[in-house]
């Protein structure tokens, strides 16, 4: 069996003086060697406290944080094989780009010449041969970043930590960062943990993607998996956009059910999840998995909203009654539809997921 190489046990971290900000709340997750994992969700979840905890600057109240299977609780962050990168760079700003990187060894007392030899392979790694001599200030956004990662990647951890890194660069840098990150990662295959709240940069980086929600881990899961098989309301409705239609379950067999939509009667598997007839479940479905046309189809709606993106057209289309929003890429002439128009509504076969409603 593979073994985890990071392993947080029932995390538990709780502030303030009466103990009544609840952090993080009995968290668990297994990181396996090489993996790259984000800690996704809204703000005041937990990610920065949990990664704070694996990097030791913040001790948990209870629960076990293990690496490699030993139990790190009490050992302080500098003598934990692992590197953080930080949201704001965190550079000293009075050193040069070479000194910034060769700060933690010289600290570890290593050899000069060791120390040169590491600094050059990391510049070279990160594309900053020839800018070891500028001072930080004279570096863009996108170059500090590198630094702050040549500094941690020149420690050769074991473990690699993010802090929403990307988040004070410009929306094209960022992008390309990311896949800069990731290449990077795979390449030296570093068990990663990757905190952020923007779902983009997840998917696009993650192997598995643990979605938080009040302090503990709402779903763990490939992208794809968090995507397609959302396993609460919370992370479908966090992950992408997804509309909710209310049912009750009319027929149930072994692996199907069938359940009324608008008036008709939709037969789909069932998934995760077994349900028995009069059961209320919520039919989830993504807005490109709804298409619109003129022509006759199964249901007929009105088109409440449109608005045009260029690459995409939105729609807002109301159904029975309940609004429906649909999303259409790369629209062609026959995608657009006037707003208080006539529509037929299709549901793709097989894009219907269920989760049970109390
Ligand atoms: N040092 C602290 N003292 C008191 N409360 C704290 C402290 N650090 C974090 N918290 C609280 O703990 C909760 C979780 O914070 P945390 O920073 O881990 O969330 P986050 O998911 O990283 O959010 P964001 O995306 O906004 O950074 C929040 O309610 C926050 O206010």
């Amino acid at each position: 069996m593979e073994t985890a190489t990071l392993m947080l046990e029932n995390l538990v971290k709780t502030f303030g003086r009466k103990k009544d900000v609840q952090a993080v709340n009995g968290l668990n997750l297994e990181i396996h060697q090489g993996e790259f994992v984000t800690l996704l969700g809204p703000s005041g979840c937990g990610k920065t406290t949990t990664l704070r905890m694996i990097a030791g600057f913040e001790s948990p109240t209870s629960g076990r944080i293990l690496l490699e299977g030993k139990e790190i609780n009490e050992i302080p962050p500098n003598k934990r094989p692992m590197a953080m990168v930080f949201q704001n760079y965190a550079l000293f700003p009075h050193m040069s780009v070479f000194e910034n990187i060769a700060y933690g060894l010289k600290v570890k007392k290593q050899p000069q010449d060791q120390i040169h030899e590491k600094v050059e392979i990391v510049l070279q790694l990160m594309n900053l041969v020839g800018l070891g001599d500028r001072m930080p200030h004279q570096l863009s956004g996108g170059q500090q970043q590198r630094v702050a990662l040549a500094r941690a990647l020149v420690m050769q951890p074991k473990v690699l930590l993010f802090d929403e890194p990307l988040s004070n660069l410009d929306a094209k840098l960022r992008v390309q960062m990311r896949a800069e990150i990731r290449r990077l990662q795979q390449r030296l295959g570093i068990t990663t943990v990757y905190v952020t709240h923007d779902q983009a940069e997840a998917m696009s980086l993650a192997d598995r993607i643990a979605v938080m929600h009040d302090g503990q881990i709402e779903q763990i899961g490939s992208p794809v998996e968090i995507y397609e098989q959302p396993a609460s309301l919370f992370v479908a409705d966090f992950i992408g956009k997804a509309n909710f239609i209310e049912s009750m379950v009319e027929d149930s067999s072994d692996d199907h059910i069938s359940l009324e939509l608008f008036g008709n009667s939709l037969t789909i598997p069932t998934g995760n999840h077994t349900y028995a007839v009069n059961d209320r479940v919520y039919l989830i479905i993504r807005p490109e998995s709804v298409h619109l046309s003129h022509k006759e189809g199964a249901f007929s709606g009105e088109i409440k909203q449109a608005v045009y993106l260029g690459s995409t057209v939105e729609y807002e289309v109301e159904i029975c009654g309940q609004v429906i929003s649909v999303i259409i890429y790369d629209p062609q002439e026959g995608d657009k539809f006037e707003e208080g128009s006539r529509v037929s509504v299709e549901f793709s076969a097989n894009s219907f997921h269920t989760l049970p409603r109390k």
